[in-house]
């Protein structure tokens, strides 16, 4: 595959002129992704009509992980292929439940992280964003790995 910037169909649209995930090479980039939906609404989050918020950080961290794995499926790619990611949580309150997620996805053999908090994230239902690195192996699609 040649270089190229990907908007994924079928998923929310980025919230600004940037691309879900580049291309470059063998190296893959992908945009920072939360759990949100197609339609806006976010995974692991609501409000009740008196704006009292239920947010899920293990909710969430799933769907970004999933939503992220849909990304990669666009470029031929899969979870495995990640090398490196970056989360951002706005609390490490939420750190052992987004560990927990992530331990359902990963072992120690699975990409280098670094997680840190931030103020905060573009949306205020947002406990979690993911940016990731992966690499191409080239002459393996993402059906021949599954
Ligand atoms: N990556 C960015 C936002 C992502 C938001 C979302 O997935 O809901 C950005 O603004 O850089």
């Amino acid at each position: 595959m040649t270089d190229k910037s990907l908007v994924v169909e079928g998923k929310a649209t980025p919230r600004g002129r940037f691309p879900h995930v580049k291309v470059v090479g063998d190296l893959v980039f992908v945009s920072g992704t939360s759990s949100r939906r197609p339609d806006n609404t976010f995974a692991g989050a609501g409000a009740d009509a008196m704006g009292v918020t239920d947010l899920d950080i293990e909710a969430q961290t799933r769907a970004v992980l999933d939503n992220i794995s849909d990304v990669l499926a666009a470029v031929d790619c899969t979870l495995d292929d990640l090398v490196q990611v970056t989360a951002y949580l706005v609390s490490m309150n939420d750190f052992g439940g987004y560990n927990r997620v992530w331990d359902e996805y990963f072992d120690a053999s699975g990409p280098t992280r670094t997680t840190v908090a931030v103020h905060q994230l573009p949306h205020p239902y947002l406990l979690i964003e993911i940016q990731a690195v992966a690499v191409r192996r080239p002459g393996r699609t993402a059906k021949e790995k599954s």
